[in-house]
C-alpha cells in the first residue's frame, strides 16, 4: 500500500473527562502504516476510551487525533470503509444470525474477505445459525473480530480482542492478527495481557492513569533500564568475592539461597562465558542455568511500582 504523507494515527495531547474523572490525560501516541501497535495497560489507564475516540464514537476534550490522516469526530463518513472496529461489546444486533450479520457486513463492502473461510479461521462453524444473544461470550467475541475485518479495512482497532477467550481461541485471534499484519493491515489493540503485547506487536505504548508512560518495540522497552540476570545452581558457599574480580565492574553475583546463584548486570554472551569458564576453572557444574529477561510486566512494575494486572 502506498502511504505519502501521515502516519495511520497520531494523537496529540489527547484529554477525555467523564464527569470529575480524567480518563485520558495528555496522551499521546503514533501508529505507523502496516504495523502491529499495542496500547498496553491496567483496567482503567484509559485505553478503551482513547480507542473509542480514534474510532470516532467519542469526542475528545481537548487534543489532536488523526485516523488515516482524517479527523474522526468530523470525517467519520469517509473513515468507515477504511476502518474495522472490534468493540469491547455491544454494536450488534442481538437477534440476528451470526452468518447473516457477518454476511451483511461482507455485502457493504467492495472486496470483502470470503465469509465461510473468515468463519472456519475463528471456529465459528458451528454457530452460524445461532443468534447472537445466544452465543458465548467467547464466541461474540470472535464474531465482533469477524465483523471487524471482512471488509478488508486499511485499518483495524481492537479492544481488548482475547479478553476471556480460551487458549485455542486465542491463538486463533493471534494467528490472524498476523495474517492482518502480513497483508499490510494497520492493527491497532488494547490488551492488558503483557504476553500479548510481547508476542503480536512492532511498537508498545504502556499507558497508565491516561498517559503513555513508555514506548518503543518489546524487544527495546525490555533491554532498556534495568539489568537482566543469569541464574544457576552449583555447591553452596562459592568464593563470590573471586568470582566477581572476573566480571565486569558492573556485573554483581549473590548466593541469594543456599546453592542458588544469581548473577545481575547486563548478561551479554561474553558474560556468560566468563561465568561457566570461572565455574570450570573451580571444578563447579552450573545447573539449571538460566538467563531471565525482562518482560514488559517487570517494565511497568519498575515504572510505576504496581503490578500491571492490579
Ligand atoms: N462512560 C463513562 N463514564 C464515566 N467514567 C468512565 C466512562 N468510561 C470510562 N470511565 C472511566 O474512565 C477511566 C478509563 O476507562 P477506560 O475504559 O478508557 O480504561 P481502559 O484502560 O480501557 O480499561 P478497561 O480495560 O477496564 O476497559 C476508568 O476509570 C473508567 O472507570
Amino acid at each position: 500500500m502506498d502511504h505519502p504523507q501521515s502516519a495511520a494515527v497520531e494523537i496529540v495531547d489527547l484529554v477525555k473527562t467523564y464527569g470529575d474523572k480524567t480518563a485520558v490525560d495528555g496522551l499521546g501516541l503514533v501508529v505507523e502504516h502496516g504495523t502491529v501497535t499495542a496500547v498496553l495497560g491496567p483496567n482503567g489507564a484509559g485505553k478503551t476510551t482513547t480507542i473509542e475516540v480514534c474510532e470516532g464514537y467519542r469526542r475528545a476534550d481537548s487534543g489532536t487525533v488523526r485516523v488515516l490522516g482524517l479527523d474522526p469526530a468530523a470525517q467519520g463518513e469517509q473513515l468507515r470503509p477504511r476502518v474495522g472496529v472490534m468493540l469491547q461489546s455491544g454494536g450488534v444486533y442481538a437477534g440476528a444470525r451470526a452468518d447473516e450479520m457477518l454476511r451483511h457486513v461482507a455485502k457493504l463492502h467492495a472486496d470483502p474477505l470470503d465469509v465461510p473461510m473468515l468463519i472456519e479461521r475463528l471456529g465459528l462453524g458451528s454457530c452460524g445459525r445461532t443468534t447472537y444473544r445466544r452465543l458465548s461470550g467467547g464466541q461474540q467475541q470472535r464474531l465482533a473480530l469477524a465483523m471487524a475485518v471482512v471488509g478488508r479495512p486499511e485499518l483495524v482497532f481492537l479492544d481488548e480482542p482475547t479478553a476471556g477467550l480460551d487458549p485455542q481461541a486465542r491463538r486463533a485471534t493471534w494467528d490472524l492478527v498476523a495474517d492482518l499484519r502480513a497483508d499490510g493491515v494497520t492493527v491497532v489493540l488494547t490488551t492488558h495481557f503483557m504476553d500479548e503485547a510481547e508476542r503480536l506487536a512492532d511498537q508498545v505504548h504502556i499507558v497508565d492513569r491516561g498517559r503513555v508512560i513508555a514506548s518503543g518495540s518489546p524487544e527495546a522497552l525490555c533491554r532498556d533500564g534495568a539489568e537482566n540476570s543469569l541464574r544457576f545452581s552449583g555447591p553452596p558457599g562459592l568464593d563470590l568475592t573471586a568470582m566477581a574480580a572476573a566480571l565486569p565492574a558492573d556485573a554483581k553475583a549473590f548466593e541469594v539461597a543456599r546453592g542458588s546463584y544469581r548473577v545481575e548486570g547486563d548478561i551479554d554472551p561474553q558474560l556468560l562465558a566468563t561465568v561457566t569458564a570461572w565455574c570450570a576453572q573451580h571444578g563447579v557444574m552450573p545447573e539449571k542455568l538460566t538467563v531471565e529477561r525482562r518482560t514488559l510486566e517487570d517494565v511497568f512494575l519498575e515504572l510505576t511500582g504496581r503490578e500491571l494486572r492490579a
